[in-house]
């Protein structure tokens, strides 16, 4: 920070703890005060003139939004680990940074990822609205019949950082044979849980359970169609905690409907929020939670951390904590 002039830093929520703060002792701060996100127009006027920018996954942070910020926008710091809200390559093109929190949320996301999957599989959304209703009438030796992971074969799409921890925690309590895809090989996915890197086909034909952990790009969208759950076996539990659109919700409906589809645990949808009338959430066979991955105390805290410590690098000219653009 050589230049003499007080950098600006636009922030569009606020945030856990006492980060921000230490981005008050650098720079004038401007954090956008309401729970809901600023509109498009409040982003634009929002972020003039600012040499960085800290957002949500929530806010669309285009080359638009870029060029409304001016020739001083130096970092772009992305309160999540996922970063397909930001445009990258328009970023790179203009030389800004963007970070991310990686790690720090993996924990908390994999062991929702579990939580949606024993849910669905054992129905607990429809036992529960049994009890809440009124409906629950007397104990069936057939009634609310679910699925045991036991034994079972996993399907994980995309074995990153999170893929892999939920797998860990799947294979380990409950012996599951574990099928993923990923780009590349995972070594230690092979050696320590007995992994087999397969392609999507395989994946499908042969998975009981699938959970999705791939990051949302151009490659992705869309993955799970109508001819992907054609092809899955009947009677599959769907997990998503990734992004909505790496799923195709009519699709995943019409196998809902079939029944080709057991259930489906998804943390989250497209759009963000889903309407409370959408009929995936009315459907009996699906839990779906408002984004809740990384929503622990501990995560949401290192996430600022981090959120705020790229702002501070980037400010400085330097390499983000955790740079997802090499500029
Ligand atoms: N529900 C939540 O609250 C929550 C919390 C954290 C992360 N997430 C989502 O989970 C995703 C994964 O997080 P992570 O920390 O494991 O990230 P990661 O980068 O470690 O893993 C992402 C995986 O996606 C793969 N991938 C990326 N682009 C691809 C492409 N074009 N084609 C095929 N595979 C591709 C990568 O190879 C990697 O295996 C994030 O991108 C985010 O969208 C959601
Ligand atoms: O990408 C992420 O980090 C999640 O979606 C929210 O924590």
């Amino acid at each position: 920070m050589n230049d003499t002039k007080t950098p600006k830093i636009f922030v569009t929520r606020r945030l856990p703890g006492l980060h921000l703060d230490r981005l008050r002792g650098v720079a004038d701060v401007t954090v956008w005060p309401d729970s809901m996100p600023p509109s498009r127009d409040d982003l634009l006027a929002g972020v003039a003139q600012c040499d960085g920018l800290l957002t949500l996954l929530s806010d669309r942070i285009d080359a638009s939004v870029m060029d409304a910020a001016g020739p001083n926008l130096k970092v772009i710091s992305n309160y999540a680990v996922g970063y397909n809200n930001i445009d990258v390559a328009a970023a790179g093109a203009r030389g800004i940074r963007v970070g991310n929190t990686p790690d720090v949320l993996t924990d908390a996301t994999a062991d929702l990822a579990v939580t949606l999957l024993l849910a669905a599989a054992r129905r607990v959304r429809e036992a529960a609205n049994q009890v809440q209703t009124g409906g629950w009438k007397t104990w069936e030796p057939t009634g609310l019949l679910g699925i045991e992971p036991a034994g079972k074969t996993l399907g994980v799409i995309g074995m990153g950082r999170i893929g892999k921890a939920f797998a860990r925690r799947m294979v380990g309590g409950w012996n599951m044979p574990l099928l993923y895809t990923s780009r590349t090989v995972q070594d230690d996915v092979d050696e320590s849980l007995g992994g087999r890197h397969v392609d999507l086909d395989e994946l499908l034909a042969q998975s009981d359970f699938i959970s999705v952990h791939v990051a949302l790009c151009d490659a992705t969208a869309g993955l799970l169609d109508a001819d992907a759950f054609s092809r899955m076996k009947d009677g599959v539990v769907i997990v998503n905690t990734a992004r909505g659109e790496i799923i195709n919700q009519d699709a995943l409906l019409d196998g809902l409907n079939s029944q080709k589809v057991f259930a489906a645990g998804l943390d989250v949808t497209s759009p963000e929020p889903l309407p409370h009338e959408h009929p995936l959430v009315r459907h009996p066979r699906t839990i779906i939670l408002p984004h809740i991955g990384s929503a622990t105390d501990r995560s949401r805290n290192a996430m600022a951390e981090i959120a705020v410590d790229n702002v501070l690098h980037g400010l400085r000219g330097e390499s983000l904590r955790c740079e997802v653009n090499l500029a």
